[in-house]
């Protein structure tokens, strides 16, 4: 990583190779064998069955800002060439005043054109969240993702905030959109490949829930990402620019010609793997060893799941 996101500074995951090209299964290392199974489906599907037919040839996309200073905000989002930018606030061992600061350099870097949006996740309570996002508001919030951690504290600034709530950590599992939509706990889904298990199960969530859809990336190689860009094209509609720029928070990639934006937007491709960029990027052996073992137990996890279909 180029810098800190998400708590990591190194990003991990295997790549696995089948007759439809490349897949990525890259799980964070917090996961258990029953999330890890579904990571491992998408990969699967990437490297075995491919995609659904794209609709659309180029996917708008928002640049990523994750916990930095005002100054590297503002360079990071000028650099981009992005006209969205997602902001990254709440960090720990931050206060108020260092989000007002991100997000007021990112709204002046983009200019009043510009759409800002931040991400929580999940760290403010209702109170703090109705607060914030009202005091961030002066910046013109696009919406703001996971202010709280619970649907319930979700519905709740819903109601109290002029400005639209997408849920992301809310749905990770097939059947959350559905438990978004009874709660009535968002105003927008922000939807991930390898946590739902595929493109195709990722566009089944997409129907289930009702609600319009950003694609965001995992923080992916340039394999990930084509599977991010194959959902949001294969998507009935696509309001928003999708969190799939996220190359530029890793040091390297693993294709010869990276999914970066062009103008803010991604061209939707396959590109090829780089052998040379394998070798590169190649783990040592204490950590291939333990990601041969995760890999083994999520693909028992898959063969279980699969058996138990067959019985019913
Ligand atoms: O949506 C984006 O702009 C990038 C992806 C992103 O932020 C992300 C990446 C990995 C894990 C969690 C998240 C998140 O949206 O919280
Ligand atoms: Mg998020």
């Amino acid at each position: 990583m180029r810098t800190r996101f998400r708590g990591i500074t190194q990003r991990e995951g295997v790549l696995i190779q089948g007759p439809a090209g490349w897949g990525e299964f890259s799980p964070f290392a917090e996961y258990g064998p029953a999330e890890c199974a579904r990571w491992l489906a998408a990969a699967r599907e990437a490297a075995f069955d491919g995609w659904p037919e794209p609709r659309r040839d180029r996917i708008p996309v928002n640049v990523t800002i994750p916990a930095v200073g005002p100054e590297k905000a503002h360079a990071m989002t000028a650099a981009s060439g992005c006209r969205t930018a997602k902001v990254k606030v709440a960090e720990r061992g931050q206060d108020e005043a260092d989000d007002l600061a991100r997000v007021e350099a990112v709204r002046d870097a983009l200019g009043p054109a510009g759409r800002v949006r931040i991400d929580v996740n999940g760290g403010w309570d209702v109170d703090t969240a109705a607060r914030m996002i009202r005091s961030l508001d002066r910046f013109d919030l696009e919406y703001a993702e996971q202010p709280c951690a619970t649907l319930e504290e979700l519905a709740r600034v819903r109601l109290r905030v002029d400005v639209p709530v997408a849920a992301d950590e809310s749905i990770r599992r097939a059947e959350d959109p559905l438990k978004v939509r009874a709660a009535e706990a968002a105003d927008i889904a922000v939807v991930k490949v390898q946590p739902l298990g595929g493109v195709r199960a990722a566009l089944e969530v997409a129907e289930a829930c009702g609600l319009p859809v950003v694609v965001s990336s995992a923080v992916e190689t340039s394999v990930g990402l084509a599977a991010g860009l194959a959902l949001a094209a294969a998507l009935p509609e696509l309001p928003f620019a999708c969190g799939l720029a996220t190359l530029s928070l890793l040091e390297d990639d693993v294709a010869a010609d990276p999914l970066r934006p062009v103008d803010g937007a991604i061209p939707v491709r396959r590109p090829d793997v780089d052998e040379d960029a394998l070798l590169r990027v190649e783990a040592g052996e204490e950590t291939a060893g333990r990601w041969r073992r995760g890999l083994a137990r999520a693909a028992e996890v898959l063969e279980a799941a699969a058996i138990g279909a067959v019985g019913r």
